[in-house]
This record gives structure tokens, sequence and C-alpha cells, in this order.
């Protein structure tokens, strides 16, 4: 899936990994390169090998078979701290005994770096994560983001090759966990450090990321850019667990110049074309919530390809914008709309038209 073209001086390079517990196949043949400087993000939902993958690689389990490369040598015999890897926990292992600098000052403690430059390495990165002015403060007199800082300032102070995150803003709240978004990408983009994360957040994922990692079942559904992720998803699991998308599934009955027409119940969709289209062939479609359009008045939507009527089945407010089910035949189509005035547009039982774009269809390969 992923495409080989873009990646540059690999940094880590997982090839054919898995790893079994018995019967259970938690990581099932995962293959992934990760550029020098890249952040990736490993998204799936619960149980789909996101954390074995990543505590392969940082040596705490070993795979059944395949390889881990780091800078191109083997890893598989190296103890975690021999691999030049940072890593922070969703539970932060924080030593509550020890104040800031002594956390931090630990991970250079136990690789044995030179006692005389430990306090100067120490305040550089509390400089970065910008915690300098708490220093002696004791891990619970910290809020839960600096907390966070502390644990990411003990994880990179080594200046590891790979820094690897397991859902460590997952304990945040909302707010705060935005806001430590935005500060690990600062930090990023500072250090360029080569960046795993592992979420199932598929914002998170869409923010931070340079390239997403959707897992389903131990394997790689799909490692791509966070737009084609979104945009350009390979499968329906892929276009379901990632957005809203509406589902149909049909037969193709006919073809136009640049277009085809699937036939989905009573529904008549117009597709793009494809070279290995051919008549009577089953294919999948999905249409984002987002994309369908929404209209009292029939002649409004008259300019796209594909129009049916309605009616309103549900509303679901959700603030900045609104959901609604509509009822398209036997169909329920959900639409998403932002709120552009201070009220809601629809409500349940009105008459509506939907419509959306010939090329607002994504075809679903597998
Ligand atoms: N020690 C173990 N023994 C047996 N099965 C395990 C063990 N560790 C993990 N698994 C199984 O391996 C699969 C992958 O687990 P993993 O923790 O990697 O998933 P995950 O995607 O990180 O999930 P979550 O988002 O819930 O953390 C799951 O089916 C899990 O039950």
């Amino acid at each position: 899936m992923q495409s080989e073209s873009h990646i540059q001086n690999p940094v880590v390079d997982l090839r054919s990994v898995t790893k079994r517990y018995g019967h259970v196949v938690a990581v099932d043949s995962v293959s992934l390169t990760v550029s020098e400087g890249e952040f990736i993000t490993l998204l799936g939902p619960s149980g789909s090998g996101k954390t074995t993958v990543l505590r392969m690689i940082a040596g705490f389990l070993q795979p059944t078979s395949g390889e881990i490369y780091v800078h191109g040598e083997s890893v598989s015999d190296k103890a975690p701290y021999e691999r030049k890897i940072g890593m922070v926990f969703q539970s932060l292992a924080l030593f509550p005994h020890l104040d800031v600098y002594g956390n931090v000052a630990f991970a250079l403690k136990m690789r044995r770096f030179n006692p005389q430059e430990i306090p100067d390495r120490v305040d550089r990165i509390l400089e970065i994560v910008r915690l300098p002015e708490m220093r002696r403060r004791k891990i619970h007199e910290l809020s839960g983001g600096q907390q966070q800082r502390v644990a990411l300032a003990r994880a990179l102070v080594f200046e590891p090759e790979v820094l690897l995150l397991d859902e460590p803003l997952s304990a945040l709240d909302k707010k705060l966990r935005e806001d430590m978004q935005l500060e690990l990408l600062r930090i990023h983009q500072e250090l360029q450090i080569t960046t795993i994360s592992v979420t199932h957040d598929q914002k998170e994922a869409l923010v931070m990321s340079d390239r997403i990692v959707v897992m389903n079942n131990g394997k790689v559904a799909q490692a791509s850019s966070t737009e084609d992720v979104y945009f350009l998803p390979q499968s329906r699991f892929v276009a379901d667990f990632i957005g809203e998308t509406n589902f149909f599934e049909g037969r193709i009955v006919s073809f136009n110049a640049d277009s085809c027409v699937l036939q989905h119940q009573q529904l008549r969709v117009v597709i793009p074309k494809q070279a290995h289209f051919v008549v009577d062939q089953e294919i999948a479609i999905g249409v984002r919530s987002e994309r369908i359009q929404l209209s009292r008045h029939p002649e409004m939507l008259k300019h796209l390809d594909n129009r049916y009527e309605g009616h309103i089945k549900e509303v679901i407010f959700q603030g900045d914008r609104t959901a609604y089910i509509i009822q398209v035949g036997s169909e329920s189509v959900k639409v998403v709309e932002p709120n552009l005035i201070d009220s809601v547009t629809y409500h349940k039982h009105d008459e509506v038209v939907i419509g959306w774009k010939t090329y607002d269809v994504i075809v679903l390969t597998a």
C-alpha cells in the first residue's frame, strides 16, 4: 500500500513482522518504512495491533517472525535501553519521589552519560518543552499537561533516533489534548525527530501526522499521507473508520463518456468511470456526509448529477454542525452541515432534496 517513492533516509524499517500469542495473531506480517524526520501515526480500533507494533520497535516484545531495522541495522538482539529510542506511555510512568529535574536526568544516568553533561542537557530539554521554572517541582505538584511535558522531556533528553508515543494524550481532557497536540507538533518541527505515535483518535492522527498507517486485525489496511487517507480511502474499512461515510453497493448498469451508472436498489448513482469497470460488475462506493448537499428546493440542486428526494428522519445537533438522517426510499443517508446561523436549518419530517457530484463518489476497491 505504501508508496516507496517518497521514502528518504529510512530510519525504522519493519519487514514482514508478525507477533503471535498462541492462536491470536496480534500483528500479521506488517511491513513499514519510516523516513528520517517523519511523524507517522498508527491508527486503528482497539485490538488492531498498534501497541504491539510499538512495543516490538521499542524492544519490550520480540517478533515471532520478521525483522526490525533501525538505521539499516537489525535490532533483534538489542535490549530496549540499547536501541536509542525514546518512549512516552499513556501512563507516563514518572517517578513520584523525584522532582522534574530528577525524572529527566534519570534517562541520562541510566544510559551512563557523563555526569558533568547532565545538568546542561536537562536544562536544554526543559527549555524546549517549556518547563524551565518547574525544575524542582515534584510530579504531583504539576498539572496533567505539565506531567506530559516531563515525560516527553525524559524521552527526548538523550537525543534518541526515534520517539515512540503510545497514546500519551488520551488521559487529558479535550481542550488540553488539543493544546498538547500543537505543542508536540512544535517540538517535532524544532527537533525533527522521527516519531511513531499510536492513537485511536482519528482527529489527533489527522492533526499531527505526515502519514497515517491505518491498522485492522493486525494488518496494515492503508498507509498514506493524511490527505490521501481521508480523501482517497482504499477500502470500506478505512472510509468508515476515518470520517463519516454513506456506503452503497450495487451493479454497474451503463456507461457515459467519463462516468457510469450504478444501480443500488431504487437509487441510480452516477460515479466516476474506472478502466476496469464492466457492465454488471458489483462494486461498493462511499459518499462523505459533508459532501452531500441539502435543500428544500429541488431546483437549487439541479446542477448535480445525483439528486434524490426524501424527508428528515432525525436531527442531531452537535454545536458547530448538525447531522441529519434523511430517508430516501428505503435508504437512510447521513448528511452533515456546518451551523452558519443561530438555528438548525431543517427539522424532523421536512421534505428535502439531497444531491452530490459524480466526483464526490469514492470508489472502494477492496
Ligand atoms: N500478552 C498477550 N497475550 C495474548 N494476546 C494479546 C497479548 N497482548 C495483546 N494481545 C492481543 O493482540 C491483539 C492486539 O493488541 P494490541 O494491544 O496491540 O492492540 P491495540 O490496537 O494497541 O489496542 P488498544 O487500542 O486497545 O490499545 C489484541 O487482540 C490483543 O487481545
